[in-house]
Parts: structure tokens; sequence; C-alpha cells
């Protein structure tokens, strides 16, 4: 069974590593939707893989570090590209959702990344 919970945050960043041409070179910012999908067996008296509120709770630490932040500033998030982003959450929580299946990082409503480790 695979669940997920989402979450969302507003950042800014800018690209390093691309052309100076690029207009993500320049600051800017997004408003940022994150899913985090575990998957696992279903318990027998909870009815839970794990519960949401537990997601919740691994997921806060990070989501102060992330919004309104610029990304840039993070340590490991120097170059702040959808897909780093998605690792970089994804080794934040591992060691607390073992079941974590994947990360998903919505830079915009129709681009995504997704590290599944
Ligand atoms: N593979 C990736 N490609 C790009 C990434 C990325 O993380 N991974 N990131 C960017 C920039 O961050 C860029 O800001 C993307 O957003 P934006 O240009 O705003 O997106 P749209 O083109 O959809 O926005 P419109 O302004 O609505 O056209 C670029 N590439
Ligand atoms: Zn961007």
């Amino acid at each position: 069974m695979k669940i997920m919970q989402a979450f969302r945050f507003e950042a800014a960043h800018w690209l390093p590593k691309v052309p100076v041409e690029h207009r993500c070179h320049r600051m800017h910012g997004h408003s940022y939707r994150v899913e985090v999908i575990l998957e696992g067996q279903v318990d027998e008296t909870t009815g839970f893989v794990v519960d949401f509120f537990d997601i919740e709770a691994a997921f806060a630490p990070l989501l102060k570090r992330l919004d309104h932040h610029c990304l840039n500033e993070i340590e490991g998030l120097e170059n702040p590209t959808a897909e780093n982003i998605a690792s970089w959450i994804w080794r934040h929580i591992k060691p607390s959702l073992a079941s974590l299946s994947a990360v998903r990082v919505f830079e915009t409503p129709d681009c995504w990344a997704e590290y599944d480790g």
C-alpha cells in the first residue's frame, strides 16, 4: 500500500550552474509542493501504513528550514534544482521514516522531480 502527504512552501532561489543568460540564473521564487510517499503493509490494528501525523512531524523541521528562505543559503542546497531538493529532503527524512518510498518536488504545477533513493 502507498500513502502520500503533501506540503507546500515558498522560497527564493537561483541556479548557479546554468549560463548567466538563463533566466533561472537570476534570483526568483517558487511556490513549491512536496509529496512525501511511503510504502508498506497496513497495520491490522490501526489501519495505517504510517500515521499522517508522524509524517507531518518528520517533515516539520525541514519545512521550517525551507519556507520563506533563500534555498541557496541552506547547507547542501547550494544548487537548488528540483532534483537536488528532492534528494536533499530524502536524505533528511529517511532516518525518521523507514518506509519512505519517494519524494516528489513540484517547482511549478507542471514540473516535478522525484527521488526514490
Ligand atoms: N530539470 C530542471 N530544469 C529546470 C529546473 C529544475 O529544477 N530542474 N529549474 C528551473 C528554474 O528554477 C525555473 O525557475 C523554472 O521555473 P519557471 O521558469 O518559472 O517555470 P515555467 O517556465 O513553467 O514558468 P512560466 O513563467 O510560467 O513560463 C528551470 N529548469
Ligand atoms: Zn526556479
